[in-house]
């Protein structure tokens, strides 16, 4: 029993990721040429999502700021989910739903990306986050679900797993946001690793 649902996860995952790859990775190669273009142009990326992909934000950030495969530069990119005084502070004088576009209010500029994870696509706080980046200039990109949800009238470039099962959209994300690294080292340095 624990053997052929820890199987069916498995192939669940892989067929996403079959059909992402036969799909032509058209939405990746796009977010990460915008990416590389805004830190060529000495802009920033800000990063956002509730729970795993508030994890995966995190994520993102660690591997521009540090590095990813290769040695080079950091990159300006910042997960809007680690302040827990700035969070707990919009969450409890104003909403929860704002904690992200406050932060973006106040940090984000025209021409930085916003980078909103959602697996469902309708979490108030990242529409939101979008929202008041797009209404400010920023580029707005969406690493969601199939379907995409209500996020997806919110973003330039919107990056959809092609699955409704929470935790293997999340699985997808994961190998997306590595790939956008690597497509980010390779435009900006000449190789990833
Ligand atoms: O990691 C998981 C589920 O795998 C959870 O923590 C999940 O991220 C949370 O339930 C989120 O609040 C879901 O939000 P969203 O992806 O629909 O925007
Ligand atoms: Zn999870």
């Amino acid at each position: 029993m624990m053997q052929a649902v820890a199987a069916a996860g498995v192939q669940k995952t892989i067929a996403a990721m079959e059909q992402l790859l036969a799909s032509g990775l058209g939405a990746v190669t796009t977010a990460a040429a915008a990416i590389a273009k805004a830190f060529s142009d000495d802009k920033k990326m800000l990063c956002f999502g509730n729970g795993g992909s508030a994890a995966d934000a995190q994520h993102l950030a660690a591997e521009m700021v540090n590095r990813f495969m290769l040695e080079r530069p950091s990159l300006p990119c910042l997960a809007l989910t680690t302040d827990a005084s700035v969070l707990t502070s919009i969450a409890n004088d104003y909403a929860f739903g704002e904690i992200f576009s406050k932060q973006i209010k106040a940090l984000g500029a025209a021409g930085d990306v916003a980078l909103g994870i959602s697996t469902s696509g309708n979490s108030p706080n990242v529409l939101e986050g979008l929202r008041v980046a797009q209404q400010r200039g920023l580029l707005t990109i969406g690493l969601t679900g199939r379907g995409g949800g209500a996020m997806a009238a919110l973003c330039d470039i919107l990056v959809a797993a092609p699955t409704d099962e929470t935790p293997r959209i999340q699985e997808v994300h994961a190998v997306v946001i590595h790939l956008i690294c690597e497509l980010v080292d390779l435009t900006l340095f000449g190789r990833a690793k």
